[in-house]
């Protein structure tokens, strides 16, 4: 028994997805008028997409971004080069349409949703204490279940909460070790020594908390935040209601990866969109075992990245939905 035993019982039950789905994409792709595998990576997206939807023609009608906003405790270590109080503000310029989400977000051809969590209730200090309690942690995980709208054809997830590079880095070090060094990076802009105390605080995290990190969710709790929680949330429901996922940055990623760690396939769902400019998401991604769609040097969160991918998904189902087959064109195949 565990005090998260609840959770994990949702993710056992985790599908497959549906392989049958993603058989007739693989077969019709090779009637299509183009030389087998000539899309490349776009092929594999429309595939990906049939399977997590189980839908044989996948489609991309219903785009929605969710962005989960949150405060940390740890920002009073001095580990982000902005205040606290730009977390409330930023989720008023989301309100206003004047964010970078806002410009992408319509780009995509998605609707954008921003889930405020406590953002007046800080975290604790993970250097004092405990993040969260298990409580409370649940309780963030059920805002992210709970903000996944039934019948939506992918979902893009974004976050927003100053100190909360610090926060991820701790997470990811938590769930595949190598320390505060190996995951700590600038965040908004720390220089060289900011980077190095950042680093420090992230070390007397996994310290205090040491006894509980071989339990992904409770590192989760200790170290974690309420955004990311609610993103680790919506990344199960959305498993749950077929839905697949495009992750963001850094803070996404290591906010979804518990599920890589508590079962096999976990996260096949869920696409790192891009690989962020924040020091640690290479490793990251890398110890997922996936490719990022993107990888332009952004590093900003909010779910900027995953916005970015939104296009690549459309432009993978387009070309298999509406190319020709070679019968059709009169086109001669390779067969012969
Ligand atoms: C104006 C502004 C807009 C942002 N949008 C996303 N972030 C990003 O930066 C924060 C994480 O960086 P750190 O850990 O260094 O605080 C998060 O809020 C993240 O979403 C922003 C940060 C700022 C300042
Ligand atoms: O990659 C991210 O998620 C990221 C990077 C810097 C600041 N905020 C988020």
């Amino acid at each position: 028994m565990s005090e998260f035993d609840d959770l994990r019982a949702r993710v056992s039950t985790f599908g497959t997805g549906d392989a049958a789905a993603e058989a007739a994409v693989r077969a019709r792709q090779d009637t299509l008028t183009k030389p087998p595998g000539s899309l490349g990576r776009l092929e594999d997206l429309a595939a990906w997409l049939a399977r997590w939807q189980g839908r044989a023609m996948p489609r991309l009608d219903r785009v929605e971004i969710v962005v989960f906003a949150g405060n940390h405790g740890v920002v009073a270590q001095g580990v982000s080069s902005f205040p606290a109080e730009v977390t409330a503000q930023m989720v008023g310029n989301f309100a206003a349409g004047g964010a970078a989400i806002n410009q992408l977000a319509r780009v995509a051809g998605a609707g954008l949703r921003v889930v405020p969590v406590e953002v007046a209730r800080p975290t604790g200090d993970f250097t004092v204490g405990t993040a969260m309690s298990a409580d409370e942690f649940r309780a963030a995980v059920a805002v992210g279940s709970d903000a996944v709208a039934p019948g939506i054809d992918l979902l893009c997830l974004g976050e927003m909460g100053i100190g909360n590079t610090t926060v991820a880095a701790a997470l990811a070090a938590a769930l595949f070790g190598g320390g505060g060094a190996a995951w700590a990076g600038r965040g908004t802009g720390l220089d060289q020594a900011g980077v190095g105390r950042k680093a420090a605080v992230i070390d007397r995290g996994l310290a205090r908390h040491e006894a509980v990190l071989a339990d992904p969710l409770a590192a989760a709790a200790a170290l974690g935040g309420r955004e990311l929680a609610a993103i680790l949330g919506a990344v199960i429901a959305a498993r749950e209601q077929g839905v697949p996922v495009l992750l963001d940055g850094f803070v996404c990623t290591a906010a979804a990866a518990p599920l890589a760690v508590l079962a096999q396939g976990g996260l096949d769902h869920a696409l790192v969109a891009h690989v962020s400019a924040e020091a640690g998401h290479r490793r990251l991604v890398a110890a997922l075992g996936q490719a990022a769609l993107l990888d332009l040097g952004m590093r900003l969160g909010e779910g900027s990245g995953a916005a970015l991918a939104v296009p690549v998904l459309r432009a993978a189902v387009a070309c298999h939905s509406g190319m020709a087959s070679f019968a059709e064109a009169g086109v001669s195949d390779g067969a012969g």
